[in-house]
């Protein structure tokens, strides 16, 4: 867990990050979003100590990050940057074994290491471990990146606006490896982004930040229910909300007994995924499956109507 106190940050005499306290809980993701030069990328370079906090503190599982010496607290945090900051005369698996490289590792274990993250990241070790970064895709890179904050098994990732650079396609299937990485590895990641939608599909919590503070910390849901100041109302949108809403809840939660014809939905697809289909195809009821295909019941349009107007 990463708990933050009162965290300030003061260049020459204008505060940049104003007396944030906040919690994030391990296993967690939380997003911070907010406008560009609100102080997100200071906050989050403070829990690393790459920025010096004026005054407040950082506390990680209970631990004064400034007591913990500066280059185990690194190596303990993983760090995605837009850009990815890969060292261009560097193979990928070379880029990826950096941190392991300078705890020590034995060369094996390294390699080891290397091929498993390459996988996990679906990437094909024969493949991709010998290129540099010149014969990457922006795709390739961006993964080379998060395999490389991974490398030595930390329990906390910091990722500033890890997916930036990528055309919307690609940026989606970032988000979705992202969101299967997470689940497998409970690793608590701090995110930073400017882009709403990225903070409610990928965040268990989101802060929305302006000029140096938080004015709102919350589940998506009471981010689009309740947006705390007009400011949070304007970043989620009037017009799109209850579609919003409803691309946050599985069909798994309307789910109920029934028959409908025609090719199912997954029961963990959102429910403006369900309705898209529906308009797309001209149904008013689909069949839910689950993952292996088992037929578990059916999700109706009036009951994804009624939930997008709670
Ligand atoms: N080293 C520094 N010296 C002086 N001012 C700085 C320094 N680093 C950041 N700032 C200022 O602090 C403010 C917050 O910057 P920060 O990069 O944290 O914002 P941000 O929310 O991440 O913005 P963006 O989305 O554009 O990256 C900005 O006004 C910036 O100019």
């Amino acid at each position: 867990m990463i708990e933050i106190e009162a965290l300030t940050k003061t260049y020459d005499g204008r505060t940049v990050v104003d007396k944030v306290s906040a919690r994030f809980a391990k296993g967690t993701l939380t997003a911070i979003v907010g406008s560009s030069g609100s102080g997100k990328t200071t906050l989050l370079r403070m829990i690393n100590r790459l920025v010096e906090p004026t005054s407040g503190r950082v506390l990680i599982d209970g631990q004064d990050a400034s007591r913990i010496p500066e280059t185990s607290l690194r190596q303990g945090i993983g760090y995605v940057i837009q850009g990815y900051g890969l060292f261009p005369h560097w193979t990928a698996a070379r880029n990826i074994g950096v941190v392991p490289t300078l705890l020590g590792w034995p060369k094996d274990r390294i390699a080891a290491r290397v091929t498993e993250l390459l996988q996990m990241l679906q990437l094909d070790p024969a493949e991709i471990a010998d290129r540099y970064p010149h014969q990457l895709s922006g795709g390739q890179a961006q993964r080379i990146g998060v395999a490389r904050a991974l490398a030595a098994r930390p329990d906390v990732l910091l990722m500033d606006e890890p997916f930036g650079a990528l055309d919307p396609l690609i940026r989606r299937q970032a988000q979705r490896d992202l969101t299967r990485i997470r689940r497998q590895l409970g690793t608590t990641i701090v995110l930073v982004t400017h882009d709403m939608n990225e903070a409610l599909y990928l965040g268990d919590a989101i802060a929305v930040m302006r000029d140096g503070r938080f004015e709102q910390f919350d589940t998506p849901d009471r981010i689009i229910r309740a947006p705390a100041t007009p400011f949070v109302a304007d970043l989620v949108g009037e017009t799109g909300r209850s579609l919003r809403l409803l691309a946050l809840h599985p069909v798994g939660s309307l789910s109920r007994a029934g028959e409908a014809e025609g090719e199912p939905v997954d029961v963990a697809a959102s429910l403006s995924d369900a309705l898209a289909e529906m308009i797309w195809t001209g149904r008013d009821r689909l069949p839910v499956t689950d993952a292996q295909g088992q037929r578990l019941g059916i999700v109706t349009r009036d009951d994804i109507l009624a939930r997008g107007r709670e």
